[in-house]
Order: C-alpha cells, then structure tokens, then sequence
C-alpha cells in the first residue's frame, strides 16, 4: 500500500525557504519529516519559479518522490475550483497506483477554503486521512467526528456550462425518453445534449463506453426519441453470433439454404426495417461479416442467405463498442470504410468513475426504483459511511456492477439500512483475491495446489461474468478464453455451471 501525502503548497511553505530560522519548516517540510509517506503529491498556484525553489530545498529536508499540480484558480477561495482541482488530483494520483494507496490530506497549507474542501472529500468520496502542522504543536492527526453526506458536494460546482448552453440553446427542454438515463454530471449532461440534437436525424450513431456504462440504455433512448420510434428497435450482440451463423443472422435465410434451415426466416435487418438496429460490441464482428454488412448499408438492400431476390431496407444503425475502433483499424482488425460509415455521430459515455455526483444519484435511483423483485417492494436505506465507501470505489464494471453491488448488499441487510459492513462484504465477493494471500499459504499440511487453482479460476470466472452481466462471449474475451464454448466448459468444470 502506497503512504500518499496530498497538499496544497501554502505561503508559510514557500517562505520556510528563506526563513526557516524564524518561521520554522513549513506543514509540508514538517509532515515529511516526521511521518514517513511513499510519495508527495504537491498542488500549487504560485509562479513556477517560487515552486521549482522550494522543491530544491525541501529535497534538502528529506529526499521523496514528488509529483506536482498545477492549479489555476481564479481565487484562492473559489470552492467550485478548489474542489475541482483537489477531485482531479486525487483521481490522478489513485489511478496511477491502481487505487492502492492510503491517502492522508494535509489541511494546514493554503487556505481555509482549501482545508474545508479536504475535509469535505475526506468524509465523502475519498477514505483519506487529515493532518494539521503548527510550529508550536508539530504534526497531528485532525480529528474530525463527524460524517457528511456527500450529498452536499455537487453544489459547490453549480457553474454555468458554456458548451451545454451552445448544445441545448435549439432543444425542447423536457426529454422524457432519456429521463431513465439517471446523471447529473456536467459530461454526462452534455452526453445526453449530443444524443438528443443527433436522435431525430436518421444519421448513423456510434456509441462508445466502456462495459455497463450505459450504452444500450442510451441507444433505447435515441430510438424513441426518433422519427423511428413507432417501429422497432432490434439489439444484436455482435460478439455472441458463432462466425458461422453470421449470415443468415442478419440476412436471413430460405428453406432448405442449408442443413437446419427448416423454415424461411427474417434476418436482423428485414426485422429492424424502418427502425433501428442496435449493433452492440460492433467491434468483435469478423472481417468477411464487415465487408458483407457494409455492402448492405451502402445498397439498402438485403438478400437472404439461398434466395436470389433482394429486399429493400431502410434502417438507422446505432453501434456501440467498449474498444477503440480505431486501434482496431490500425491492428487491421476492424474496416476503415465500415467505421467512416457508422461513426457519423460519435458519442462517447464516459466510465461512471469520471461522473462527477452521478454515483450518489444513481445508489438513490437504484434503492428506490429496483424491481429485480417485484414481490419484495422493501425499498432500503443506506448509511452515510455506506454510501461513502461506494463513492470511493473506481466501478470498473461501471453502472452495471453499481447495480448488482447494491442487490447484494440489500440482501444481506438484515434491517432496513444498508451499513457499511454489508457494502463491503457485497464490494469484497468479487474483489480481487489478494495476492499475499494466494501466495503465501503455508504448503505444509492440508495444502492442495488444485484446491488454489480452481480457487483463483471461480473468483475470476465469477468477476468476469459480473462485470459483463453474464456475456459468455465478453466474459470469455476479458479472461483471455478463445471463446464461450470454452468459457462454458470452465465455468462447468469449476462448478459454476451445471
Ligand atoms: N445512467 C443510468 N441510469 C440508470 N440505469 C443505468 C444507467 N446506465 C446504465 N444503467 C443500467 O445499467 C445496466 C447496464 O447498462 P447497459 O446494458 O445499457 O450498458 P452497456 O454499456 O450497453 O453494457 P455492455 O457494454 O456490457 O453491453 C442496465 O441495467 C442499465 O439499465
């Protein structure tokens, strides 16, 4: 675990420099020296120049490794920035140790606007801990005895958007088919801005975003808000159709075609006909299947698999994919005419960890409206050190594992308000194994190495079925299986299957 002091570089610390005699080291120079951290992660809004000097000197004091912010505040009392520039910091600093760090935040340095948004994010959405130096007292932990809400955050960032005044100055201001799309942060707001000014033109839509981010909710929602919206809307799994099937899938075959081809059937684009077909992880579609759907997208027709006579069709294409489409055209994987004809609107959901107060709306969203049991309409609470620890983590399963997280915690529940406790028993079911402890157990007595393996392959082959909502297809390409037979066979071979 990663020991990361974060902190505003304050005037006191900057005039230690000079007049250490006088004023003592600064909070920061006193925190290093007497606690010792992994890193420093140093936020400034001072001249460079003051900066670099201080860094020289204080590497003088005791030699750590530091990484620097920059911060361009209006005011050095301005909330909205401060918290802004503190959030994005933190973020950075957690992903580049892939969220193994103990955080401790340093309130002296700076403000008091600074040192309330520190304890604010300390009680909220980062499990951190807060110190406070003086020259007269030394270091100490501020002790802080109470928890906030995290509700209360997102209105300190009530600014004006000017990119989503431009996008929505021309729309109607209720969207009511996109009002299950449950957000509040200013990308997703302007996400949903794209998606309502593309949704009546008949333009082809490309959706990107990774796995449970929300991409077939929101192509649902551009559909009903389209002229098409009185015809149908058909999702295909481009990843979950055998190579073999790929053909008469789409197109549809004649009697007879080929073995098995009992009766005559409409393909995906014959069914989607004046709608809208949704072609999901558009990315994992074989080559020869590319060249084939581009050749119908360009003569808007299609021809079923043993038959000689086309049929008109007139359809929007709405693709998603969780890979960049691009650097699979690159590894020559993926067509460059498909992408240019596809990627005409491209809208990008971003991950839920880069949604700023989307995750609280969401865990109230969810706690109120789940129907997984519609027998057992008990809607639960959630404490504030619960809902705190959910903010905290990174979702990379993203809307999707938020959702199954909450049902397990509610089940687990025994009362009315999920605890903390219940939170992370629900997180920890398909948290990682932790490596010391796979590795480490003792091989005297009672050892057995295939009782570790099929340990470590049920935990894996249970995350990766959850955090692609039970996609054998995705969920074998996550864990490096060639494809879903094999998953299939994995999962019945360490009894996660019949
Ligand atoms: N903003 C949101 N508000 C409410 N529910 C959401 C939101 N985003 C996603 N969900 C829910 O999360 C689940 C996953 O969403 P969806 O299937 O649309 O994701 P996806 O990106 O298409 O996933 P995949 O890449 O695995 O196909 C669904 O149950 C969906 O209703």
């Amino acid at each position: 675990m990663n020991k990361i002091l974060i902190s505003w570089i304050g005037r006191t610390d900057l005039r230690a420099v000079e007049e250490s005699a006088t004023i003592g080291l600064g909070p920061i120079a006193q925190a290093i020296g007497s606690i010792s951290f992994d890193q420093a992660v140093l936020i400034f809004d001072y001249p460079k120049i003051e900066i670099d000097k201080y860094l020289r000197w204080l590497s003088g004091i005791k030699k750590i490794p530091t990484t620097l912010h920059q911060a361009t505040l209006t005011s050095p009392t301005n909330f909205g920035e401060i918290y802004e520039t503190a959030v994005k910091t933190i973020m950075e600093c957690l992903d580049a140790c892939n969220y193994n760090a103990e955080l401790t935040f340093h309130l002296s340095p700076g403000t008091p606007a600074m040192a309330a948004v520190w304890i604010l994010l300390a009680k909220t959405q980062f499990s951190a801990q807060l110190i406070e130096s003086s020259k007269e007292h030394g270091v100490k932990i501020a002790n802080v005895p109470f928890d906030i809400s995290a509700e209360f955050i997102p209105s300190l960032l009530t600014r004006s958007d000017e990119r989503l005044e431009q996008l929505t100055a021309g729309l109607p201001p209720n969207a009511p088919e996109f009002d299950n799309i449950i957000h509040r942060s200013p990308n997703m707001q302007r996400l949903i801005a794209k998606a309502r000014l593309a949704a009546p033109r008949s333009v082809p839509v490309l959706i990107e975003g990774e796995s449970g981010t929300g991409k077939e909710l929101l192509a649902r929602a551009i559909h009903k808000t389209s002229p098409r919206h009185s015809k149908r809307f058909v999702a295909v799994n481009c990843g979950a159709i055998p190579q073999e099937l790929v053909e008469s899938e789409f197109f549809g075959h004649k009697k007879g075609a080929f073995t098995g081809a009992v009766s005559d059937r409409r393909g995906y684009f014959e069914t989607a006909n004046g709608g809208t077909l949704f072609l999901d992880e558009i990315g994992e579609l074989p080559l020869a299947a590319q060249v084939k759907i581009l050749r119908v997208l360009q003569e808007k027709e299609v021809t079923r698999v043993g038959d000689t006579k086309p049929t008109s069709i007139d359809i929007r294409i709405v693709a998603a994919t969780n890979r960049s489409l691009l650097t699979e055209i690159a590894e020559q994987r993926f067509r460059a005419d498909l992408f240019y004809r596809l990627a005409v609107a491209v809208l990008h959901i971003p991950p839920l960890r880069e949604r700023q107060g989307d995750i609280s709306l969401l865990i109230d969203y969810f706690l109120e409206n789940d129907d997984s049991e519609p027998n057992k309409k008990v809607h639960k609470k959630i404490s504030s050190t619960a809902r705190n620890l959910l903010l905290s983590h990174p979702w990379p399963g993203n809307v999707r594992e938020l959702l199954n997280t909450l049902r397990r915690a509610s089940v687990w529940t025994a009362g009315d308000t999920i605890q903390a406790d219940d939170v992370r028993e629900a997180l920890f079911s398909v948290d990682s194994v932790p490596k010391e402890y796979v590795l480490n157990r003792s091989i005297s007595e009672g050892f057995n190495i295939q009782e570790v393996i099929s340990e470590v392959a049920r935990h894996y082959l249970a995350r990766a079925m959850e955090e692609t909502g039970e996609n054998k297809s995705k969920a074998a390409k996550k864990l490096g299986l060639s494809n879903y037979q094999t998953l299939t066979n994995w999962l019945v071979k360490y009894g996660l299957e019949q």
